[in-house]
């Protein structure tokens, strides 16, 4: 048997880099003597067996994978060499061709996970580099698999798409259950009582549509045809400019994901 793989994530100390952290030590990818995390501020009091570090050369140094996770505003000031090493980036926008440069290897991975990675359910599409070798492939596949579901893509343009419709993704069913909400409460339901049915029945679909093989379309087709309360609903969303809504806001996230490349 090699040696155990150690990997570094700089930035762990951050939401989708202690998520990542968490998930990778639990599915035993990593011990956490073997995982340093770097952060900026304070040193976060999870994970304590790990290694904490300011030092993201140090960080770098010590692990055979580098996990870059700041916020793109953050990645201008990382000034560390990986030295040919495997480094994988989750930042919105922020292109391979850029992340082999400034980190000073050809072996690199894109990736875009969400927010769901903190309960191992996310989405995560990635793509490596021409660089990057069978072994760092399933390295990658491990860690992002320890996270949720993974898929490798085609191109980076794929990604800059799915930035929005996954890696943000799980913002916009958290905009409707809060619109929902608003107007229960609106309404007279009580907060406690409003929260726990929004959130029954967004799970309650999230795993309807798993179980499912129907269209998502098909099971709204469904829906309507009872002519019913849900039609009802259905009909006045869609009036109101439903669908028109979310095409302009994927629109606008990848507009913005590609702007973020060419400006980190
Ligand atoms: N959260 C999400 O849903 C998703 C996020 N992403 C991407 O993940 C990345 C991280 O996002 P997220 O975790 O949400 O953001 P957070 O702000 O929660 O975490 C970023 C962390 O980076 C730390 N940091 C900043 N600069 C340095 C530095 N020089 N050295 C060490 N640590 C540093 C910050 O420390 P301090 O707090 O001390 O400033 C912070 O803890 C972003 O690039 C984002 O695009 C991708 C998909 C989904
Ligand atoms: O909003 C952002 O820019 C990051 C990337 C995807 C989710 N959060």
């Amino acid at each position: 048997m090699g040696e155990p793989l150690s990997i570094g994530i700089i930035g762990g100390g951050g939401w989708l880099g202690r998520a990542i952290a968490e998930a990778i030590v639990d599915a035993q990818i990593v011990a956490a003597e073997h995982l340093t995390l770097s952060y900026r501020s304070g040193q976060p009091g999870f994970l304590p067996n790990a290694t904490w570090t300011r030092d993201n050369q140090e960080l770098a140094d010590r692990s055979d994978v580098i996990i870059v996770s700041v916020r793109p505003q953050d990645w201008p000031a990382i000034d560390i060499s990986a030295d040919g090493k495997l480094a994988m980036s989750v930042m919105a926008g922020v292109p391979l061709d850029q992340l082999a440069r400034r980190l000073n290897t050809e072996r690199v991975v894109r990736t875009l996970p969400n927010a769901a990675a903190e309960v191992r359910n996310s989405y995560t599409p990635w793509i490596g580099s021409l660089g990057v070798t069978a072994d760092d492939r399933n390295v990658a596949c491990r860690i992002l698999e320890a996270c949720g579901a993974a898929d490798e893509v085609e191109s980076e343009a794929d990604i800059d798409y799915l930035t929005g419709l996954t890696g943000s993704g799980p913002a916009f069913p958290a905009l409707l259950a809060a619109a929902m909400m608003d107007d229960a409460i609106r309404r007279g339901i009580s907060p406690d009582i409003a929260r726990r049915s929004v959130s029954a029945v967004l799970i309650g679909t999230g795993k309807l549509l798993e179980a499912r093989s129907d269209n998502p379309k098909d099971i709204v087709r469904t829906f309507l045809d009872y002519r019913g309360t849900t039609a009802a609903a259905i009909e006045a969303m869609c009036a109101a400019g439903f669908e028109a809504a979310v095409a302009d806001g994927l629109a606008a996230a990848l507009q913005k994901s590609v702007s973020m490349g060419q400006a980190s």
